[in-house]
């Protein structure tokens, strides 16, 4: 697990790296299929002072392993994504300032353009409020229950993100740096996307076969496409 450790830390590194956190927000974790077993930021350590040896394992149910600090506290979203989404390998979740608007608004993010589409399949979700009978009994559990729920009938390899309603963005990837990549391709999109609203209040989605060759070109002809 030292390795996955080391992958872990300089994932979560790049996340002030990339100005997508500030203080001790964010948190990027992955799993080890095999063993079933997750790598994990700890929770509320200063980036500046991160350490790969901080890094928390769990398992599949969430439960410490390995690591004497204690675990993000976003531990319980992370394993439900696992669990739910097999082919993903990493995940991040941030409080990037764009996306966070957009999810704080309760609106999904439309693909208006080729960059949108070199990443997401159509429009990034955003996953439903938390009912208040699910924030008081597991918030961060139910976080991934209702995430999960917003891709029902979706593939999501084929769009690696979500926003969840009065909180933030998640994404994922094959690894910790390609999660991490799609949360930085994410909060450009959201910055893009308000911008193109504001300069066309009735702007529309890029047309299907504009949105299709991007996606095809960068993901290659026989990529998971939208719909499971
Ligand atoms: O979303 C939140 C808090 O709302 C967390 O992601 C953020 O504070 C980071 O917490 P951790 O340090 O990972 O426990």
């Amino acid at each position: 697990m030292e390795r996955l450790k080391e992958e872990v830390y300089r994932a979560n590194m790049e996340l002030p790296q990339h100005g997508l956190v500030v203080y001790t927000w964010g948190n990027v974790s992955a799993v080890d299929r095999e063993s079933g077993l997750v790598v994990i930021k700890p929770s509320g350590v200063d980036y500046a002072t991160m350490k790969p040896e901080d890094m928390v394992v769990v398992d599949l149910d969430g439960k410490v392993v390995e690591g004497t600090l204690r675990p993000s506290s976003d531990t319980p979203t992370h394993v439900e994504l696992y669990k739910a989404f097999p082919g993903i390998g990493g995940i991040v979740h941030t409080h990037s300032s764009w996306a966070t608007s957009w999810a704080q608004a309760g609106r999904g993010i439309p693909c208006y353009g080729t960059t949108h589409a070199d990443y997401f399949y159509g429009e990034i979700p955003c996953a439903r409020v938390l009912t208040k009978e699910e924030v008081e009994s597991a918030y961060e559990k139910n976080t991934g229950k209702v995430i999960i729920e917003a891709f029902e009938g979706k593939d999501p390899l084929s769009t690696p993100g979500v926003l969840c309603t009065s909180h933030g963005p998640f994404t994922w990837g094959k690894n910790a740096a390609e999660a991490v990549h799609n949360a930085v391709v994410l909060e450009e999109v959201a910055k893009m996307a308000t911008r193109t609203e504001m300069l066309n209040p009735k702007a529309e989605p890029a047309l299907s076969y504009i949105q299709d060759k991007h996606y095809f070109r960068k993901h290659g002809p026989n990529a998971t496409y939208g719909q499971k």
